[in-house]
């Protein structure tokens, strides 16, 4: 599938380091032999662990890619299969992806200057790419690559859009029927969602995500594992113990006193042309976020610096690639998805909710995009609901989106208020209700084989899209007047599908637990026995 003078056999490349590796694939230094010894990176993907149609896919995406150039674009040499995996041979990029400079040196961020190139030339790529009627999928610092010399390039285009896009274009939420899905961090909330799909905006969601990574070292929500991260669960503790790592940084529930000095430190830290920016991005409404045409108009990219001053600011004094990698993460590792981790237990009396994000809210002010979680109609009928749901679905960015985010910010405390005394409160009911299926995946996660325990989660967070999915088309604003009834039966086929699903698992996990519970006596009697 190579079209270019670049050898499409595994004995042409020698394989020098690894220098990174990502969900399903090792990318390593090589060597090209027959020319030169040239020294390119080579991306390994592993066909056992991607989705079954991958290499067709690859060979049309290649195709097209071979018609692309543009200076911000790395574009594959060649690629070929060698047994079960398939090698992408692809110019080296000396300096590495923008995730591993700031993991090893900038963890909470880099400079302004820096970020307003690098974004700049990101922005170049991806306005080319629209252009081309072309979509990159997967905009984040890891697939921002930098040479020594302080060029930029966007990777991935296509490789990884193959790897992670769902089986077809009718198959709309199948990111999530797929464990190979990326994390979701950067993704649109119309791509997770709705019946949307991934559009030219989702694009420019992940640039502004890509922005906040930049600007403060990670993604927003990235303490929190993938699935977390767009179905939250709430306990007391998690609200009042500020001094836990993970929790501390669930921005939205800062008290007072440390939002103040956040909002300080970043009012002074970044400039208003940056909020702006990155505030046109992650507007809830693809329709009312720029194209990537209108955003390389904005402000902020007016006074670029040359690619020089990354030399000097960014690249200079950097550990080489092959080092970065053996450096342990400066960010510990977010708890594991199975490992019923502590905000699961719900075994000492605490309340736990499990809340979907309904919603997005970007805080110029403090510079971060904070989750917002529906009102719980049960019980608390008040309009606040409603005017919530118009304002975040239903406007945009520009001036009056400014004032309208205020008003967001103001019903958002007014919700969390609502929320603590809900809690306060100690509502038996609805701990019980609310726990459902994770509580008792989080009672049995100890004595449970991990595989049931991963396909448990997986199947809750797709019940919950599907929920989420049904939920904003009942919503206000979101009426449902121009869905064709076929759609509309469909999802609710799947969502009866999912809870059968869920249900069966439920009673495969009661039985396992208590064929556990036996064994586990058993065992004690032995052990008893044994004693005496
Ligand atoms: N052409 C390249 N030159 C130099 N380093 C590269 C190159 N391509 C990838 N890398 C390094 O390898 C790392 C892993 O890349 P890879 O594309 O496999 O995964 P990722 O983008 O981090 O994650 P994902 O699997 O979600 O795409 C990158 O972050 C980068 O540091």
């Amino acid at each position: 599938m190579g079209s270019c003078m670049y050898p499409v056999e595994r004995g042409a490349y020698k394989l020098l380091s690894e220098i990174g590796n990502g969900v399903s694939a090792v990318v390593y230094k090589a060597q090209c032999l027959p020319l030169n010894s040239t020294v390119v990176a080579i991306k390994v993907i592993d066909l056992d662990r991607s989705r079954p149609n991958l290499l067709d896919d690859v060979r049309r995406e290649t195709k097209a890619m071979s018609l692309l150039s543009h200076p911000n674009i790395l574009t594959a040499h060649c690629s070929f299969t060698v047994g079960r995996h398939l090698w992408v041979v692809m110019p080296f990029m000396a300096a590495g992806s923008l995730h591993s400079i700031l993991s090893s040196s900038f963890p909470l961020g880099l400079p302004e200057p820096s970020i307003a190139l690098l974004l700049k030339h990101t922005l170049l790529a991806l306005h080319y790419l629209h252009a081309q009627g072309l979509l990159h999928r997967d905009i984040k610092a890891s697939n921002i690559l930098l040479d020594s010399n302080g060029s930029i390039k966007l990777a991935d285009f296509g490789v990884s859009a193959s790897i992670y896009e769902p089986l077809s274009s009718a198959a709309t939420f199948s990111p999530f029927f797929n464990d190979l899905v990326g994390t979701p961090y950067w993704m649109a909330p119309e791509v997770i969602h709705s019946h949307v799909g991934y559009g030219f905006k989702a694009d420019i969601w992940s640039f502004g995500i890509t922005a906040l990574e930049l600007a403060h070292g990670r993604p927003p929500l990235s303490h929190l594992p993938p699935s977390k991260s767009l179905v939250i669960r709430i306990t007391n503790r998690f609200r009042l113990n500020h001094d836990d790592h993970y929790h501390h940084h669930q921005y939205q529930y800062l008290d007072d006193e440390d939002a103040k000095k956040k909002n300080k430190k970043n009012k002074k830290k970044f400039s208003k042309a940056f909020k702006d920016m990155v505030a046109s991005c992650l507007v809830q409404d693809p329709s009312k976020r720029p194209s990537a045409e209108k955003l390389l108009k904005h402000p902020f990219f007016k006074t670029c610096k040359s690619p020089d001053h990354l030399v000097r600011h960014v690249l200079q004094g950097l550990p080489i690639i092959e080092e970065r990698l053996k450096e342990s993460p400066l960010h510990p590792p977010p708890p594991s998805s199975v490992d019923g981790d502590d905000d699961d237990d719900n075994g000492s009396g605490e309340v736990t909710k499990i809340r979907r994000i309904s919603g997005w809210n970007f805080n110029e002010d403090v510079f971060e995009l904070n989750p917002v979680f529906p009102c719980d109609k049960k019980e608390d009928p008040s309009p606040i609901t409603s005017s919530f749901y118009s304002s975040s679905f239903l406007e945009g960015g520009g001036k009056d989106g400014d004032r309208k985010r205020d008003d967001r910010v103001k019903v958002k405390e007014e919700e969390k208020k609502k929320d603590d005394e809900i809690h306060e409160k100690g509502n038996e009911e609805e701990e019980v209700e609310e726990v459902g299926l994770l509580g008792w995946k989080s009672r049995t996660a100890e004595t449970l084989g991990p595989e049931l325990i991963s396909l448990l989660n997986s199947l809750s967070l797709e019940k919950e899209m599907v929920m989420n999915l049904l939920e904003s088309c009942r919503g206000e604003g979101m009426g449902i007047g121009d869905w064709e009834e076929e759609r509309e039966q469909r999802l609710a086929d799947m969502v009866g599908k999912l809870q059968r699903t869920v249900d069966g698992l439920t009673i495969q996990l009661k039985g396992e637990s208590a064929k556990n519970a036996a064994l586990e006596k058993e065992l004690q009697g032995l052990k008893d026995k044994n004693l005496t």
